[in-house]
């Protein structure tokens, strides 16, 4: 569906790319999360594969049309929604939406329902102007969404709101999947990444270190270990056996038959350790 190949970007015009050697793609359906700490490139990937940023050297194509020959009929069909909120302040949200509704030639969904469903149905009426940041990132979040767009871009959809609404926000992108809808979704938030996310590319340094799965990434680049709890006489201990390891397994094989065992939990690698594993570098 979404084809990126061989991407560079350079913001100064002289050699130093922001951006280098790029490739991925996403398929019809798949959310592809991108992930990796702040100055990566994250944005500016995004903002050559919506048309903001010149394509300079590389390729993004749709559906085998070179993002270079895109006219308003691909706008009709995605969704765009920016972690900085470009709102207009003055009008109210339900204002906001319905104008933004009224510059698609598509049909558009109903505002006062997709502000329900964001948890802003109470603050319609009010300028956005006077929405708390989480507020004015949910409208933007509505409006990205007023098209029912084919391919949604979102940028940290879920950062900053409280455990309630980022679940809310989790569903509805989920359901937006479920309908067939493409999304790429740009995080520093490796929760996020891994709850929502088919694939997850790690970008650092403008460059594409890995991609795949979470659990794929997981399975090659995480250390299989298992904590376990053991009584000891009176003592209950705490140990931790990595299961790449010989040694280790035999000691737990020991342990398992001793029977002195009050748990078990299997230690899975979190997509941060992991990420911090193939660069040095932690996301935040
Ligand atoms: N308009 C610009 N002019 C010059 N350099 C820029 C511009 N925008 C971004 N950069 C540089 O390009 C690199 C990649 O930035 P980018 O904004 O794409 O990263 P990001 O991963 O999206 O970061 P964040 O998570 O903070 O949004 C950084 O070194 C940044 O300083």
């Amino acid at each position: 569906m979404i084809n990126v190949k061989g991407l560079y970007h350079d913001y100064s015009g002289k050699g130093k790319y922001a951006v280098s050697d790029i490739s991925f793609h996403i398929k019809k359906g798949e959310i592809l999360g991108f992930l990796g700490p702040s100055g990566a490139g994250k944005s500016t990937v995004q903002n050559i594969m919506i048309g903001l940023l010149k394509l300079q050297k590389g390729e993004v194509s749709y559906d085998g049309r070179s993002v270079s020959r895109l006219d308003n009929s691909f706008y009709n069909n995605i969704g765009v929604s920016f972690e900085h909120p470009n709102l207009y302040t003055r009008l109210t949200g339900y204002e906001n939406l319905k104008y933004f509704a009224g510059l698609f030639k598509v049909p558009t969904r109903d505002p006062m329902e997709l502000l329900d469903q964001v948890g802003l149905i109470d603050s319609a009426n009010k300028k956005a102007g006077a929405y708390s940041k989480g507020m004015k990132q949910r409208l933007v979040f509505a409006r990205a969404l007023i098209n029912n767009p084919n391919i949604l871009f979102l940028d940290e959809p879920t950062s900053g709101l409280d455990p309630t609404t980022a679940n809310k926000i989790k569903a509805m992108i989920k359901k937006r999947q479920e309908d067939g809808c493409t999304i790429l979704l740009t995080t520093h938030n490796m929760f996020a990444a891994d709850e929502l996310c088919d694939r997850v590319a790690f970008i650092n340094d403008g460059k594409i270190v890995a991609c795949d799965s979470p659990r794929n990434l997981k399975l090659q680049y995480g250390e299989k270990s298992v904590l376990v709890e053991l009584q000891e006489g009176k003592e209950i201990s705490k140990k931790i056996f990595f299961l790449d390891n010989e040694k280790d397994r035999k000691s737990f094989n020991e342990v398992v038959n001793s029977k002195n065992i009050q748990t078990i939990h299997s230690q899975e690698a979190t997509l941060e350790q992991i990420f911090i594993r193939l660069t040095g570098r932690e996301l935040a």
